[in-house]
């Protein structure tokens, strides 16, 4: 497995092309889901799609004869070149399913569409965390700090923390621009949380909060790379965000593959292999990208992997991308979530000799808040003429959202024992960690107990990335359906479940083998139901393509 050359990194860059060009060809999504038969003949959802199949196919027809200025010969074709899988075909299809199932319940399998595609914890019933909450209605809605009514209906540590919110805030105005890096008070916050987090000081002055964690991955592929020959070395699988961000800022994706026998695994000898192969190839690899805990793999790095990951950047001159988004959903004893801050700054590398950026978010840990659009990246080991063009790009977007500095301003500092909300904030979040624990443990067994399933187990993250041996006539039947077998499956599993889930093929995976990713996140009482339905679904499906 650790044996994947240039020619496989190539192998699989290629069938990716394949499958883009597959996928820009066959754009309707009617090929499979005119496939076999469902487990239900009577109930088949097949009459009550083809009504919205058909009007998808009357949009495209009357795109290609269109009259108007836009088309998709003459758009930018890096917008073309982009995917971005967790919102792709499979996720179109579920919500126009959902859609007609308001009116033909009776069409269907099944009663609801359950998206296990995406990290949107809150949006599967996952409750925010009442602290924060009231921090933030505190901070937009001012007036409640005079009532008398509010200290018996919010927290008194919620109360002072909006104040001293808004203390640094000029005008105590959350809907004013703040400074393009983020209000400095916040930033303060900030710098004091990753210095308690990491045992090293850590300077508000190198943090640029953003409006969650893409847009500052994309401001440093903006920054990083000006042409092809500009490359980024990427972990295979990786979380799209990567390749779609590489691909529309214009470089070239290096691929590096995470090993599935050792538990998606990250060896330095493979790194240096996809680094020379590049550099043979004329590129100019700038950067390296770790997510740890990792999407959609779910594995956790050990800190002397982390140390060799330093090292190895350090020699090559290489800036690390750490996507450490995941750094609170650690579900294992034996694991346990280092920064690379840390980890460099324990070696000795700093501020003069070590580029790191480091992308935290508000949408993922124990609070989840994807919708408010809250992260930041702290960029490190940066010459100060550069840091003047990175705020400068930040300058263009004017400022991230308010509320979601105040969230990322919260998530790095929690409450403190002996707060009001500390018991009830504390039961909270460890509720909500040692659930997500349960139900990755669940779903992880019951995905290994399946025929020609395997799955590592997720040690963090919010996935499973479980691996599935196809029968050939289900691979035939695919090709024949003009589909990547991977998502054939995905597709006849929404067909017949209403489970959405996402192919492997959208992250990237060694060629010949097929996975798909699946959220831990829907709620307990719905993870017996979904362990059935995924049961009976995958062995009717291979009783129907067993050689
Ligand atoms: C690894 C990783 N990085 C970054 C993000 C982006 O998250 P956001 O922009 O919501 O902060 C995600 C979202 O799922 C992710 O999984």
């Amino acid at each position: 497995m650790r044996r994947f050359l240039a020619s496989q990194a190539k192998g699989l860059v290629d069938q990716t092309r394949r499958h883009h060009h597959k996928s820009r060809l066959f754009l309707s999504p009617l090929p499979s889901l005119s496939s076999p038969p469902l487990p239900n003949p009577a109930r088949s959802p097949l009459v009550s799609l083809s009504r919205f199949l058909s009007s998808t196919s009357d949009m495209s027809a009357s795109d290609s004869t269109s009259s108007l200025p836009v088309t998709l010969d003459n758009i930018n074709p890096k917008v073309l070149k982009c995917e971005y899988a967790v919102r792709g075909e499979i996720v179109n299809i579920a919500q126009k399913l959902q859609e007609d199932l308001k009116t033909n319940k009776d069409a269907y399998p099944f009663d609801e569409i359950i998206y296990c595609n995406i990290g949107n914890p809150q949006s599967l019933g996952q409750l925010p965390i009442r602290f924060f909450r009231e921090v933030l209605a505190l901070c937009d809605h001012t007036s409640l700090l005079d009532e008398s009514e509010t200290h018996g209906l919010f927290s008194t540590d919620a109360i002072d923390r909006a104040w001293k919110i808004l203390d640094t805030i000029p005008g105590r105005a959350t809907g004013a621009y703040s400074h393009s890096q983020g209000i400095k008070g916040l930033r303060d916050t900030i710098a004091a949380g990753i210095e308690a987090r990491d045992g090293f000081p850590a300077d508000p002055n190198d943090i640029f909060l953003t409006d969650g964690a893409s847009p500052a991955v994309h401001m440093m592929m903006q920054l990083l790379l000006s042409s092809e020959k500009d490359g980024i070395l990427c972990p295979i699988p990786q979380y799209p965000l990567y390749s779609a961000s590489i691909a529309l800022h214009g470089g070239s994706l290096v691929p590096y593959y995470l090993d599935e026998a050792t538990g998606w695994g990250l060896e330095i000898s493979d790194l240096k292999k996809q680094l020379e192969e590049a550099r043979s190839k004329g590129i100019t690899v700038r950067a390296l990208v770790v997510i740890n805990p990792g999407n959609p793999t779910g594995q956790v790095l050990g800190e002397e992997n982390q140390r060799d990951i330093v090292n190895f950047c350090k020699q090559e001159g290489l800036v690390l991308l750490a996507d450490e988004v995941y750094q609170e959903n650690v579900y294992v004893p034996d694991k346990k979530f280092h920064s690379f801050k840390k980890v460099a700054r324990s070696l000795g590398h700093g501020e003069k000799d070590f580029a790191l950026v480091s992308f935290q978010s508000v949408s993922k840990g124990y609070y989840g808040e994807c919708g408010k659009r809250g992260g930041y990246m702290e960029v490190t080991g940066f010459t100060s003429d550069v840091r003047e063009q990175i705020y400068k790009m930040a300058s263009v977007n004017l400022c991230s959202n308010i509320s979601g500095q105040i969230l990322a301003s919260l998530v790095m500092s929690p409450p403190k024992p002996g707060d009001d909300s500390y018991d009830s904030y504390m039961a909270e979040r460890d509720g909500i960690l040692s659930s997500m624990a349960k139900r990755a443990k669940t779903l992880e067994e019951a995905l290994n107990n399946l025929e020609g399933l395997t799955c590592n187990r997720a040690e963090g993250a919010m996935y499973l990335f479980p691996q599935i041996k196809l029968p050939q006539k289900a691979i035939e039947a695919a090709e024949a359906a003009k589909t990547a077998p991977d998502a054939f499956y995905c597709k006849r599993l929404l067909n017949a479940t209403g489970i959405v889930v996402v192919p492997g093929s959208g992250f990237g995976q060694v060629p010949g083998t097929w996975h798909f990713r699946c959220t831990i996140l829907p709620q307990e009482d719905k993870i017996p139901a979904i362990v059935n339905r995924l049961t009976e679904f995958h062995k009717s499906f291979m009783d129907e393509f067993r050689e």
